[in-house]
């Protein structure tokens, strides 16, 4: 086992500088992705995120036909209802770009009536099985070892340092070994979602936090001057050589003390 790089933080004056940064950040990855092996392997998170995309849309060099997208994390809801990151993702990006719709990995809607209600855990079980099972199609024999090697894995960061569904204190911060895990007990609802383990996301080539809006600062201080405090997003360390990088304005920056770099492609 290779030891993880250091974050590299870059911080941009507005947020339209901070989304068209982003986007020339994500085209980049993709045509190293593509040169190298036909296709670009890509994991989303929802929140805010989806909306930073933004700069992707109508960007000559996007081969959309090449993206391979999963979810970082979803919730357990239908695909219409306001709290589906796949929703989310669905408007504030694939509906404005020419993405082949089978490209987009969702959680299997025929088992979400089931995973959303119920005492037993077993229809959540089966819902993040099955979509380790996709996962499983996507990367086998491909970019895999015991973990799938996502080209990227664009992640947010919440309030209190979570990132995709893993929230501090929770046991799925020791999942070890499964490559899709569900949660029952989220603190911030939907209660019930699955999320990529830590395994997944710190195997991945690339992985780039988004963040802005001073609402971030204290969590930006905690998570990249106090990583001893293990929160989740501080846990977010790629072994080598993957690396990990933050996008973020200055707004949520500006309690940071960790150096900047300056955002080069
Ligand atoms: O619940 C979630 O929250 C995180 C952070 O969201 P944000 O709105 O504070 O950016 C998000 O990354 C994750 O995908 C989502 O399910």
């Amino acid at each position: 086992m290779h030891a993880p790089s250091a974050p590299i933080l870059c911080s941009f004056s507005n947020p339209d500088e901070l989304v068209e940064s982003l986007a020339q950040f994500i085209i980049k990855s993709q045509k190293e992705a593509i040169s190298k092996k036909g296709r670009f392997t890509l994991a989303v998170s929802g929140g805010s995120l989806p909306h930073q995309l933004g700069g992707l849309i109508d960007k000559p060099g996007v081969k959309w036909d090449k993206w391979q997208v999963f979810y970082a994390d979803e919730r357990i809801v239908p695909f219409d209802d306001e709290d589906s990151n796949h929703r989310l993702c669905q408007e504030q990006i694939w509906s404005k770009v020419p993405i082949p719709k089978e490209n987009i990995h969702t959680l299997d809607p025929a088992l979400i009536p089931a995973a959303m209600k119920g005492d037993d855990e077993d229809a959540l079980e089966e819902i993040a099985d099955a979509y380790e099972k996709d996962l499983i199609r996507e990367f086998a024999n491909k970019d895999s070892a015991r973990f799938p090697i996502f080209d990227l894995v664009l992640l947010g960061v919440g309030p209190d340092g979570h990132t995709a569904s893993l929230f501090p204190g929770h046991p799925l911060l020791s999942e070890d070994d499964r490559w899709v895990a569900f949660i029952s007990d989220s603190p911030k609802p939907p209660a019930r979602r699955v999320t990529l383990t830590f395994p997944v996301i710190n195997h991945a080539a690339r992985v780039a936090f988004v963040a802005s809006g001073a609402n971030k600062a204290d969590t930006l201080h905690t998570v990249l001057d106090h990583p001893e405090q293990g929160l989740p997003a501080s846990r977010v360390r790629p072994i080598t050589p993957g690396q990990v990088y933050w996008f973020v304005d200055d707004a949520a920056a500006s309690k940071v003390e960790y150096p900047k770099t300056p955002f080069k492609l």
